[in-house]
């Protein structure tokens, strides 16, 4: 299997003349070759020119043939076997199991969306026929459907270099709502990127689909990005990374003259609540799982549990000591990148040097290039409250737990809290009264709320949510992962009194035996 290290520009191979992209294996933090060739601005342009041209066409095509491409994009990755999973491995430093996971859910999230297409209900069909008699006037005939957006910019994230990358959720959704696509491949992963966009353009030559509906770039500087953002061809951006990333894509679309949609999720501590009678009847329990989410991919999931609140009382102790064995025995993880890296170990310093914290415990010691040693701290509500930063994201396997003398305190906390992915409770039967009183404010902050358990590993189906309020994303009223992801990248249009033969497909009438 070739590994091009150009880029893709609607079907076909480009030498990249910008600053060249290095991929670097986080378990030795030496470079791998080959160097990946940036994008320019004229690249970039390129690739939204042929992706506003591949609009038409591609929603043209019909739902089938939409569904038939999702499909073969699905079918093209498995094709790439152990060569994907071995340079991913090698790009990211996540094992070998997990990778197959990975790809197991984005081929997954591909036929998803495929069925989402063949089914139609996101078309949201409304009819309201002529009513020729109504008085005192006639009411015309109305219906509405909804189409795609236009050309939407998908950002692959670090931490997922399969299921939030180059074919993952962002871009599943976005084909499946009929909406070409220019990705930005992280430069975190090139290769996996680049074999990954190979495994798309085998699809979209075998389908037969607009050369323009997929494109891929890259780029070393945030000058590729941005670029990406404000070409006025572009209708709408998915992103998935950090804050400061997120907002400032979201600044450069808002200052558009032609302004866009940025769906960015960006930064979430997902909070975690033990109540008084789970904590007494299974302190230990809830400990060790806490540990193994904390610790889940090497902490670099974005629901990943950094906060846990812990109600004084019977429980307290034996819980901290069960963490600290539970931390004992984990090994350091192998963070993505070395920037990644350095971000963690600079978020773990300021929380070990912030008085008034104090460490739980610890795994094992950092040792390689990019290793970070697991580490959860404990905290009082009163200092947690009077502290901003200490609930600031560290991306990694860091947590913090905070004493809360009684319900209040917690109760506080979750009032003042940031929008949040997730929020978990830790509740026996007789929590349940305690728990309903704070359900109000925490659905006003979450955009998942979860009982026993936590929120790594995260279901693609119908009903999920993975956003929720800012700073969580940008927009809580969206899902990254799901069918519900679909919505971002549609807008309604009615049509009134059209006649039947320049109706869309969607809106005609159907008859008994097609209804
Ligand atoms: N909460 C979450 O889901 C995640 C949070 N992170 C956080 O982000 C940090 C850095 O990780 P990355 O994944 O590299 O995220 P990042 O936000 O730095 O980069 C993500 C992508 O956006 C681009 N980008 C970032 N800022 C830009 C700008 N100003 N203009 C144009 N393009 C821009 C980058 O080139 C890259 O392609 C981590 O240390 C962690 O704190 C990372 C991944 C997931
Ligand atoms: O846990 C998941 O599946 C979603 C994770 C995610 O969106 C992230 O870590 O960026």
């Amino acid at each position: 299997m070739s590994l091009s290290p150009d880029l893709f520009i609607a079907g076909t191979r480009r030498a990249g003349r910008g600053d060249p992209v290095h991929a670097v294996a986080p378990a030795t933090g030496e470079r791998i070759g080959p160097a990946f060739g940036g994008a320019t601005a004229e690249d970039v342009a390129d690739a939204c020119a042929a992706a506003a041209a591949a609009f038409r066409p591609y929603r043209a095509a019909g739902l089938e043939r939409r569904a038939a491409f999702l499909e073969a994009i699905a079918e093209e990755i498995e094709a790439l076997g152990d060569t994907l999973i071995e340079r991913a491995v090698l790009e990211t430093a996540l094992p070998p199991a997990r990778i197959l996971g990975e790809r197991g859910r984005t081929v997954g999230q591909l036929r998803l969306f495929a069925r989402v297409v063949r089914q139609g209900d996101w078309q949201e069909v409304r009819i309201d026929p002529a009513l020729p008699d109504r008085q005192p006037a006639p009411r015309p005939d109305i219906r509405m459907g909804r189409i795609g957006l236009g050309p939407v910019a998908v950002f692959g994230a670090s931490n997922f270099p399969l299921a939030f990358s180059v074919a993952g959720g962002d871009t599943a959704s976005a084909l499946a709502a009929g909406c070409p696509v220019v990705v930005k491949a992280h430069p975190g992963h090139p290769g996996t990127s680049a074999l990954v966009a190979e495994a798309v353009d085998r699809a979209v030559a075998r389908c037969a689909m607009p050369a323009g509906v997929f494109s891929m770039v890259a780029g070393a500087n945030h000058a590729v990005g941005a670029a990406l953002v404000t070409d006025e061809r572009i209708c709408a951006v998915g992103f998935t990374g950090s804050r400061a990333g997120g907002l400032a894509l979201m600044a450069l679309a808002a200052a558009r003259p032609r302004p866009i949609p940025v769906y960015a999720e960006m930064s979430s501590i997902n909070p975690v609540l033990v109540f008084p009678h789970a904590l007494a009847s299974r302190a230990e329990a809830v400990a060790n799982a806490y540990i193994a989410s904390l610790t889940l991919g090497g902490g670099q999931f974005c629901t990943n549990p950094g906060l846990l609140l812990l109600p004084e009382g019977p429980g307290a102790e034996t819980f901290l000591r069960a963490v600290e064995s539970a931390l004992a025995a984990q090994p350091a993880a192998t963070l993505l990148s070395p920037a990644i890296h350095a971000a963690h170990q600079a978020g773990q310093a300021a929380l070990a040097a912030t008085p008034g914290v104090d460490c739980i415990g610890t795994g094992a010691e950092a040792r390689g290039p990019c290793e970070a040693r697991p580490t959860a701290f404990v905290v009082d509500a009163a200092r947690f409250d009077a502290i901003p930063h200490l609930s600031d994201e560290i991306f990694g396997p860091t947590g913090l737990v905070v004493r809360c003398p009684d319900a209040a305190a917690m109760a506080g906390i979750m009032e003042r809290i940031e929008g949040q992915l997730t929020i978990a409770l830790h509740i026996d039967a007789a929590d349940e009264e305690a728990a309903a009183t704070l359900l109000p404010v925490l659905e006003e902050k979450a955009g998942r709320l979860l009982v026993n358990g936590f929120g790594t590993g995260v279901e693609v189906c119908d009903a999920m949510v993975h956003g929720g309020p800012f700073p969580a994303t940008s927009d809580g009223r969206s899902t990254s992962v799901g069918s519900y992801a679909i919505e971002r990248f549609l807008r309604p249009v009615c049509y009134q009194d059209m006649p039947p033969a320049l109706l869309p497909e969607m809106l005609r009438d159907r008859t008994p035996q097609q209804a």
